[in-house]
């Protein structure tokens, strides 16, 4: 049977909390007085249904209603889970909860999406405080897994068990904090590193944007991966986490921060940081740590290489410089002997493109021999430039041949030799290299099309007369072994 979540308060957090229910096949209803919330709510399922099934490689469920109601009272009535998202104030808080009470179930979990009251303040006065919590989220809520289960001493064991599981099974992590405290856990380290960056804008230290940069080059991308405690046992070599405080502790009495209200830093202190981190972690080596930390901070670089942004783009721009400095961004027209097959990949196999057998892929052959097209096309002018007037390649055909084992870190190579070259059409073979041994063939049929009509058509003038330039003097090479090769055809 469908459940239903009601939403009270649809700002930016009851919107993801809507999306977030809904996408994983929950009927939602809304309660929020502004008449603006229903469009703002829409644009919020706008974007989580642009982005939220990216998260996982199998179909989410079939969506659920969303509803919208113009009492509290009508809003959660049968209601199985009800997120309060108003605003932070606790007279707001306590008036809507009072509401809910008065019509909810008394089986429903009340979670509260506040970001710093305490739950026991949220119960003050509360028909049934057994039922409220802190469900404390992170923006947006359609994507961050978190989220702060926070009881009170008053809070039913069972409804914060319902709570975890119904959290879980839509995908978060609810974090059950031990000890109600202001702010919860995630929060106080938001509000830490906001206010030290308040004052070093506002002492003339920092810009905002110098700021971000500095989380996002550095530490914003281990924390990220590894949190704070593991990130600083691997930071504290083969010793660990014991060496870490024994080197920085002094560190603590030093001016570092704003933040100069600190604990003792006694052997008390120690062993339970250390203790802590050994029952976290002591299962792995940090020579495994420290694999295991590289793997996901290349992961995390690629993706974000891939979106061109942040520590990406930073990456993106170093390997435009390496391919310069390398000749590989030269054009067919810049290079006077074109006799030989062109070289169009030349790269490192990363950690992430090798699979559970241990090597390369075999996606990942067809990405470089995709990245080698791509390449042979910006040398024959067919270059984003070009493409942004409406004009490219597309693949027909594709036949690979996987001849030997590649490894994460071998350097490899893509030679590419023009088997035919005419007007709109183009046959490619690749040939992948690690050193002299062949790793893989790859044989493509491309049709120039208009990106309009996506239909075929002829290329500009110039891409023509660069590709026969380049057809024309592969016709002198001998024809490639397993050209045209039927697949499970003898050799
Ligand atoms: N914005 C953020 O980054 C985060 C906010 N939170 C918490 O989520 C809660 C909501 O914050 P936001 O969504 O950011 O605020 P918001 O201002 O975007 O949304 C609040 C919504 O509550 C509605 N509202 C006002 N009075 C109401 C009432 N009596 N009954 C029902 N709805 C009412 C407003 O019309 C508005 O749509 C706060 O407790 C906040 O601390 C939690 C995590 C992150
Ligand atoms: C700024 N904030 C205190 C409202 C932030 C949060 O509560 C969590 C978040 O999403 O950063």
């Amino acid at each position: 049977m469908t459940k239903t979540a009601a939403i009270v308060g649809g700002g930016v957090i009851g919107g993801g909390w809507a999306a977030r229910f809904l996408l994983n096949g929950w009927d939602v209803r809304v309660f929020d007085p502004d008449p603006e919330a229903q469009r703002k709510m829409d644009e919020a399922l706008t974007n989580a249904r642009r982005a939220m099934p990216g998260l996982v490689d199998v179909a989410m469920p079939a969506e659920g209603v969303m509803s919208f109601h113009t009492t509290i009272e009508d809003a959660v009535t049968g209601a199985e889970w009800i997120q309060e998202s108003v605003p932070e104030r606790l007279d707001i808080k306590h008036k809507t909860l009072a509401e809910i009470q008065a019509a909810c179930l008394a089986s429903a979990v009340i979670g509260s999406s506040t970001s710093g009251f305490k739950p026991s303040e949220l119960q003050d006065g509360a028909a049934n405080p057994g039922q409220i919590m802190v469900c404390h989220p992170f923006n947006p809520v359609y994507l961050m897994p978190l989220i702060e289960v926070v009881p009170s001493p008053a809070t039913n064991a069972a409804h914060v068990t319902k709570a975890k599981e119904t959290l879980t099974s839509l995908g978060m992590y609810p974090l059950q904090v031990r000890k109600e405290i202001d702010a919860h856990i995630a929060d106080r380290f938001l509000e830490a590193v906001w206010r030290e960056a308040l004052w070093l804008v506002k002492d003339g230290v920092a810009t905002t944007e110098e700021i971000d940069n500095a989380i996002r080059y550095g530490f914003g991308i281990r924390w990220a991966q590894m949190g704070l405690f593991d990130t600083y046992r691997t930071a504290g070599g083969e010793a660990g986490m014991r060496h870490f405080m024994a080197q920085f502790g002094p560190a603590l009495k030093w001016p570092w921060t704003k933040l100069m209200d600190v604990p003792e830093f006694t052997d008390e202190l120690v062993d339970l940081i250390a203790g802590q981190s050994d029952a976290q972690s002591g299962h792995m080596s940090i020579a495994d740590m420290l694999r295991i930390r590289d793997n996901n901070l290349v992961a995390m670089m690629r993706a974000l290489k891939a979106q061109d942004f942040g520590a990406g783009a930073l990456m993106n721009a170093h390997e435009q410089h390496l391919r310069a400095q390398s000749g590989l961004d030269a054009r067919v027209a810049d290079i006077a002997d074109v006799s030989q097959p062109l070289v169009t990949v030349h790269r490192t196999v990363p950690l992430d493109w090798t699979d559970y057998n241990g090597h390369m892929n075999e996606a990942k052959y067809l990405q470089a021999f995709g990245d080698a097209t791509d390449r042979f096309m910006e040398m024959i002018g067919c270059d984003a430039a070009y493409i942004a007037t409406g004009g490219s390649y597309f693949t027909a055909e594709t036949h690979i041949r996987h001849v030997d084992e590649a490894h994460a870190g071998a350097v490899i190579e893509v030679r590419t030799q023009v088997l035919m070259g005419q007007g709109k059409k183009m046959h490619l073979w690749h040939e992948m290299y690690e050193a002299d041994r062949l790793l893989a063939t790859g044989e493509h049929f491309l049709l120039h099309v208009s990106l309009e009509s996506r239909k075929p058509c002829d290329p500009s003038a110039e891409i023509v007369s660069a590709l026969e330039r380049v057809a024309v003097a592969h016709a002198a090479l001998p024809s490639p072994q397993g050209a045209g090769r039927a697949v499970g055809q003898r050799p």
